[in-house]
Parts: structure tokens; sequence; C-alpha cells
């Protein structure tokens, strides 16, 4: 069976369109205009092509947004205080600190800096703790887009078993949280979440209705290693070279080609998961902005 390829890129480009709409109605109903700051610590290319992206998204809706770039070499405490700055400023709903900062600053630090109010990223721990109890709060992007990337794609999560391969704090342990949820629409799996140090990592991967990989490596996952019929959700985003015209070669964490046969399912890379990420931090402002003014919100 070849797999349908469930495209992020274009269920993201409906999505952005729709929060466009909504994006206007607020503006022309309430004067109200969604702000994002993302702050660049550095100028490391990828982060920079990242940043770039939101920037553009950002535009595209008509929010208020700005780019805010800082030498790699920043105290700590400039950078907090640049943080607390724009807390502290009512034009801006949304505050994203590009991850990862050099050695020399404490992320934790940062991430607890941000009010949890304009936490767009869903990293400060308000907001996980509010995630896993199911309290509304910002969910973090990558997550949220995989459960909007299910439920769009009509795949059946409920009761289904959902294997995740990753354990970090922005894909894994909240989207096996998310995903044993009693939540609607996407919700009520049952989770085994796993890493590329577990014993007999296939053992598990064949087991899996839906696969979903944030391992961080190139291939982890072969097609002898799901079965027939699966749907793959591949979160990674490897860089394995460059074309002659200087762009990044991008491949994923499951080897596409040869699980695509195998699959019912799967999401490719680029085009997949990435696009939705970037939507749902467009989602998450706008819901800011939206309970920043008092209306009614998805974060509160
Ligand atoms: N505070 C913070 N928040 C983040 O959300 C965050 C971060 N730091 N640090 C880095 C990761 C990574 N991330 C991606 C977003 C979009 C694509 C994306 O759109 N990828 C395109 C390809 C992009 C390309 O060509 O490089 C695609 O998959 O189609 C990928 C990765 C957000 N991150």
């Amino acid at each position: 069976m070849a797999a349908k390829i469930i495209s992020g890129k274009d269920i993201a480009k409906e999505i952005r369109e729709a929060l466009k709409a909504e994006v206007s109605e607020l503006k022309e109903k309430h004067g109200i205009v969604p702000g994002l700051v993302t702050i660049l610590v550095g100028d490391n290319p990828a982060s920079v092509s990242y940043v770039t992206a939101k920037q553009r998204a950002a535009h595209e809706l008509g929010f208020h947004s700005i780019q805010d770039n800082q030498p790699e070499d920043i105290t700590e405490e400039a950078l907090l205080s640049l943080i607390k700055k724009y807390n502290d400023d009512p034009a801006i709903h949304g505050i994203l600190v590009q991850l990862p900062l050099p050695r020399h600053i404490d992320e934790r630090k940062v991430i607890y800096a941000i009010d949890p109010r304009k936490d767009v990223d869903g990293f400060h721990p308000v907001n996980v703790g509010k995630m896993v109890i199911g309290e509304p709060c910002f969910l973090p992007c990558t997550p949220h887009g995989i459960l909007v990337l299910l439920d769009r794609a009509g795949v059946e999560v409920s009761g289904a078993e959902a294997v995740v391969v990753g354990r970090s704090n922005i894909v894994g342990k909240p989207i096996a949280n998310l995903l044993i949820q009693k939540r609607k629409p996407v919700g009520n799996a049952t989770v085994t979440v796993c890493h590329t140090g577990t014993k007999d990592l296939s053992f598990h991967t064949r087991r899996a209705d839906i696969l979903i990989v944030a391992a961080g490596r190139p291939k982890v996952i072969t097609a002898d290693m799901v079965k027939e019929g699966v749907v793959v959700i591949d979160v990674g985003v490897n860089r394995i070279g460059t074309t002659p015209e200087g762009k990044a070669i991008l491949c994923g964490d499951v080897d596409f080609d040869s699980v695509k046969e195998k699959a019912a399912a799967i999401t490719p890379v680029p085009g997949g998961v990435g696009p939705m990420t970037i939507t749902m931090l467009m989602k998450n402002t706008l819901e800011s902005a939206k309970m920043w003014a008092g209306l009614p919100s998805e974060v509160a």
C-alpha cells in the first residue's frame, strides 16, 4: 500500500487563511492587532531561517510583529530585562525567544522570565502544568500542530495504540500527554513513550497504529520497524547536506521512501509538521490577543 501523504503545508495554508480572516475581524470590530515579538540571540543559520519564517507568517496575517536581534554575547541580565520590557508592553501578546541559546545563558531562567500569559511557545512551567491537568493554556506549538494534523487527516485516535519516539520537553513529553487526555477531537489514545535508548525499540514501534517520531536523528525509523497501515508523524528536521545552490537538504527522523510503502498515511519532511508548528504559533498569539482584550479565548 502506498501511503496518503499528509500535507502539513496545505493544511497550514488553509488554517492561516482562516486566521487571517479572524485577525481582520478583530481589528475592525475591536481595534485589536495581535502583537508578536521573536527574539533571536546570535546568528545560527537554522535559527535565522526559522525566525524569518515566523516573522513572514506574522506579517502575512496582519500582526504587529517585531524581530528583535541580539548579539551572541548579550549578557543573561540584559536578555532578562529585554523580556521584562516586552512583558510590560501592551502591544505585545506573544513573546518567543528562539532556542537554543548560547551556553552562557540559562534557558530555564529565560523561560521562567516570560509572562506565562504571553508564553505563546507554551514552555513556561505554568502552561506545562495547566496542559497536564487539562486546563485552557498555550499548548506548545509542535504538539498542538500534530493534534490538528491528526484531526484534519481524519485519523481515528481514540482507542488507538500511539507510540512516541522521543521524550523532549518540547515534543515527546507534551504530545504523549495530550494524546492520553480525554480530549476532543484528538485524544483517548493508549500511549507508549520510547527513545533511542529503548531496549528493542522496534518491538514497540511495530505495535503502533500511530507513530510519532521526534528522536532528533535522521532516518532512525525504517520500514521493518512499522506495521502495515500505520499513520506516521515525522517531527524530525535534519540538515543532511547542501545543494549546489546552497540550500539545505532536509530529511526527517523516518526513512520516508521505505516507510511510505507500508504506512496508511505519513507526513513528509519538509512540508509536514514544520509549517504546522509556525501556524500554531500564530494561533496562540491570536488567542492571546483575545484573552488580553477580555474576549472569549481558547487559552484562558
Ligand atoms: N522558542 C522556540 N520555539 C520554537 O518553536 C522553536 C525553537 N525555539 N527552536 C527551534 C525549533 C524548530 N522549529 C521549527 C519550526 C518550523 C519548521 C519548518 O517550518 N520547517 C519547514 C522547512 C524549513 C527549512 O527549510 O529549514 C518544513 O518542515 O517544511 C521547522 C522547525 C521551531 N522551533
